[in-house]
């Protein structure tokens, strides 16, 4: 299977797609967004972040008739038992108000007094599903580790990215350029891992 051509980025998030599409770029793909072909938005039924970009993928592979890549991603706070986890976009509600997710964190992990770098341990996921229209799918997983910071710091970026900061990081993803971050985030792990897996 080659990485090449037209591909659909079976998402509706602008900043993923953002990511994506400079993820992509080297390999001269000319990606196709959901939102241009009207696809429609699929309920995320599955318990995994794996299951759920498969399901996104096949919909949208099946629906275009093009390969489709589409990522599920999320934050998970070890203080929190690992939410919000795949429901991290769920937690902005419907407006989508990550300041709204943000400080739902931070009133947790206060009431739990995790002030210290070591009790606000938080990962980012990423998986990667490419799917083909005859219903062939691979899935590829991403991880990066750091510590959740408070207040929120930086502009760039997207979603929970002014409250993280990895390890070894002395700034937020927030305050990164796309570069720094695509250089250890988990969406660019998990695009490495579905890169590899395709040369011959
Ligand atoms: O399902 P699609 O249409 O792709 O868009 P979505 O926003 O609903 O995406 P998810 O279901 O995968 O939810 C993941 C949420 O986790 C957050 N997230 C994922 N990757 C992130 C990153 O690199 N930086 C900050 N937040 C991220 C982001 O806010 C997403 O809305
Ligand atoms: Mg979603």
């Amino acid at each position: 299977m080659k990485l090449s051509g037209r591909l659909v980025v079976a998402s509706h998030n602008e900043g993923k797609v953002r990511e994506i599409g400079d993820l992509l770029a080297p390999f001269g793909i000319t990606p196709v967004s959901a939102g241009s072909l009207n696809l429609p938005e699929p309920e995320e039924t599955e318990t995994t972040f794996a299951g759920n970009a498969e399901l996104k993928a096949r919909a949208a592979a099946l629906a275009a008739g093009l390969p489709a890549l589409a990522d599920d991603s999320g934050l998970s706070v070890e203080a929190l038992g690992g939410d919000p986890g795949i429901y991290s976009a769920r937690w902005a509600g419907p407006g989508k108000d990550f300041a709204v997710a943000m400080d739902r964190i931070e009133t947790l992990l206060r009431e739990k007094a995790a002030l210290l770098p070591a009790q606000r341990r938080a990962w980012f996921t990423c998986a990667l599903a490419l799917a083909q229209p005859d219903g062939r799918c691979t899935t590829f997983v991403g991880e990066v580790h750091g510590t959740l910071v408070w207040p929120p710091r930086g502009r760039n970026g997207f979603g929970y990215d002014p409250v993280f900061q990895a390890e070894g990081a002395e700034i937020t993803f927030g305050e990164m350029e796309p570069a720094a971050k695509h250089a250890i985030s988990h969406r660019a792990i998990a695009f490495r891992q579905l890169v590899d897996s395709l040369k011959d």
